[in-house]
Parts: structure tokens; C-alpha cells; sequence
């Protein structure tokens, strides 16, 4: 690919800064940041991934951009319609846009393509996931995600063009799978987490994670998308990193929250968005929704709210009528 694609990156989080990073090394990047980028001329870096010297090439900048080849919106979800409606009025409708956010909309329970359906209609769109820790992304680690849209030809085309030497991308046709799966596994990571901080034990974890799998299945499935997807990159990929990573923030509030501090607590020391404390309330109403029950993810959700503690979940979960697996 020539070095002459232009890319913008919308949001200068860790998850921003790491697609910057590894754009810059097959494109001109634009890094939108919403406040000025503090230090960044003296230190040539970043406030949300520190560790990271920039590379000189991208271009950080506090005018979001009119024009671009393709642009990647890496906000948190629940900012994810504001900043995409404004972007729809100033980015060519010819543009494609790849949302890289993981969650759902709090007050609509959409997912960020549906949400961008709704602002940015006429746009080309397409959403990222994968197991991909921002500043592994930024190091050049090697990386894999996946890439969907409903529009088979687009979605190979992009994947083909916006695959990086160190981040790989595989296309899907599933977005409801890749998005279920990225929004879940966020409030998953957190009750992996709450086994580990509470000290129910390793087993208990892995029992937990391949068991939230099953759940998963079934509500992609019952939502129509494919079961299949859970064990791809966006699903079982990201439930191994996130639920075994301590990099992790949904993991690390779980951990927080099993040593017995409360979600408040935990929150009020922290600048960094967990998606799956925002989003899990809108997951657990998916279930009765579609007909499927969500006792895992139930669970988390109750222990985030103060109304379980980990042993009440730990026995209301060994409890559940025995099943085929
Ligand atoms: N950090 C990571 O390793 C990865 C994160 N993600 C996802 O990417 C999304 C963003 O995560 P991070 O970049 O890590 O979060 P972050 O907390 O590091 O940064 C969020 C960025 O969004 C900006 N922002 C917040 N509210 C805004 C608003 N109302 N309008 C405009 N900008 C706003 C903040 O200024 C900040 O620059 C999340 O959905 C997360 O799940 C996905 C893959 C990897
Ligand atoms: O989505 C991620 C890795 O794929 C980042 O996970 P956290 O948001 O839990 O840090």
C-alpha cells in the first residue's frame, strides 16, 4: 500500500494513540485530540499511553479533519453519537469510517454501527475488535483483529487495505457477533477478574470464562448472528485476553472489586474508561429480551451494583439446575 493514504484517528485515548501508531506505518495519520495534547511537543508523547514516544509523522491535532481516506472513531461508546454526528457534517459521505469502540448505548442499548447508522447514514462503515491491548498495538507487537460489516466486498477490500506489518485484520460479515462479542466480554473480564480478587480460584475462572462462551453463543445466535464468531478474534480471543490480562481495566476492576471494594471506590480513582461497568446493565436486558438467559453476566452486573458478593454469586451459580453441557 502507498504511503499516501490518509488516515484520521478520532480520539487521542490509548486505543486511539495505538491505531495511530500502527497507521503511521503505511499512511499520513491525523490524530484528533479533544483537549490540547498537553506536553506532547516537549515530551512527544501522550497522557493516555505515556509509555509511547510518537512517532514524528502524526499529525496530533484539536481540528477534527475534513477530509481523509478513511477515519477510525476510537471514543468511548457512550460519546461515540455526538462526535459521529458532528463528523457527518464535515467528512465527505465517500469516506469510510470504522468504528473501534466496545459497548452498547446506554439509553438505546445499540451497538456503535447501529449507532452510526443513525448519524452518519450514507457513509461506507465497519467495525474493529480483537484481542488488541493499545500499547502492544503501539509497541509493534504483532496483532490480529477482526473487521465487519454487513457488505462482504467492502468489508475483504478494507481488511486487505488496512491490515498493518503488525496488525493483521480478518474480515466478517457478522457486525451483530463482533459487537455482541466485544460489548460482553468487557462485563465477562470483569467477573474473571472478581474469582481472581476474591480468591475463588483459577478453576473458578476458567470455568466462568468458557461457560460465559456458552452464553454468548446463545444471545448472538437468538440476536442473528453467528455462533461462529464467538470463537473467533473478537470473541474467544478477546475473552482470553481480557479475562487473563492484567492490562486490562474491565479485568483490574473486577480484581478491584473481588477484594472487596466497591464500584465507586474503584471508580473515583480512575481516569480510563471500563466499558463493561457502563455497559452492563444494557447486556443483562439482551437476555429476557431475546429469551435467553445471561446468569453470568447477571451476576457481574449484581455484584457491580453492591446487591452480591462474590460468594453469594460463587453459590448462586454452583447452585443452577444441572444440564448438558
Ligand atoms: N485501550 C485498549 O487497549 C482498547 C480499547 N478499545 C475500546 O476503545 C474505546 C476507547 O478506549 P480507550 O482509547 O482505551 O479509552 P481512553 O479512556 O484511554 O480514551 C478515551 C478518549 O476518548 C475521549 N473522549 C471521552 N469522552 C469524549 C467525548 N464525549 N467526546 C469526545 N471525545 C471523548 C477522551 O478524551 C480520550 O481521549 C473503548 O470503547 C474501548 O473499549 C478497544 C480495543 C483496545
Ligand atoms: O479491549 C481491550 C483489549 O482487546 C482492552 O481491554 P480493557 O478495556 O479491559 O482494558
Amino acid at each position: 500500500m502507498s504511503k499516501s493514504l490518509n488516515i484520521a484517528v478520532i480520539g487521542a485515548g490509548a486505543w486511539g494513540i495505538g491505531l495511530a501508531c500502527t497507521y503511521s506505518r503505511i499512511g499520513n495519520v491525523t490524530l484528533w485530540s479533544r483537549s490540547e495534547p498537553g506536553k506532547l511537543a516537549e515530551t512527544g508523547r501522550l497522557p493516555r499511553l505515556p509509555e509511547i514516544k510518537l512517532p514524528a509523522s502524526i499529525n496530533v491535532t484539536t481540528t477534527l479533519p475534513r477530509e481523509a481516506d478513511v477515519a477510525f472513531l476510537v471514543v468511548p461508546t457512550q460519546a461515540l453519537r455526538t462526535i459521529s454526528t458532528t463528523l457527518n457534517d464535515i467528512l465527505p459521505a465517500s469516506v469510510p469510517v470504522i468504528a473501534c469502540c466496545k459497548g452498547l448505548e446506554k439509553d438505546t442499548a445499540l451497538f456503535p454501527l447501529e449507532i452510526m447508522e443513525q448519524t452518519m447514514p450514507h457513509h461506507p462503515k465497519a467495525v474493529l475488535s480483537g484481542p488488541n491491548f493499545a500499547i502492544e498495538v503501539a509497541e509493534g507487537l504483532p496483532t490480529a483483529a477482526t473487521l465487519a460489516a454487513s457488505s462482504r466486498l467492502f468489508v475483504q477490500e478494507a481488511a486487505r487495505k488496512l491490515t498493518t506489518p503488525n496488525l493483521r485484520l480478518y474480515a466478517s460479515t457478522d457486525p451483530i457477533g463482533v459487537q455482541l462479542a466485544g460489548a460482553a466480554k468487557n462485563v465477562i473480564a470483569i467477573g474473571a477478574g472478581i474469582t481472581i480478587g476474591a480468591n475463588l480460584g483459577e478453576n473458578a475462572r476458567a470455568a466462568l470464562i468458557t461457560r460465559a462462551l456458552a452464553e454468548l453463543g446463545r444471545l448472538v445466535e437468538a440476536m442473528g448472528g453467528q455462533s461462529r464468531t464467538i470463537y473467533g478474534l473478537a470473541g474467544v480471543g478477546d475473552l482470553i485476553l481480557t479475562c487473563t490480562g492484567a492490562g486490562s481495566r474491565n479485568y483490574s476492576l473486577g480484581v478491584a472489586l473481588g477484594k472487596g471494594n466497591s464500584l465507586s471506590e474503584i471508580l473515583a480513582q480512575r481516569s480510563t474508561v471500563a466499558e463493561g461497568a457502563l455497559s452492563a446493565a444494557t447486556i443483562c436486558d439482551l437476555g429476557p429480551r431475546y429469551g435467553v438467559e445471561t446468569p453470568i453476566m447477571d451476576a457481574v452486573y449484581r455484584l457491580l451494583k453492591g446487591e452480591l458478593t462474590p460468594e453469594q454469586a460463587r453459590d448462586e451459580l454452583l447452585d443452577r439446575p444441572s444440564r448438558l453441557e
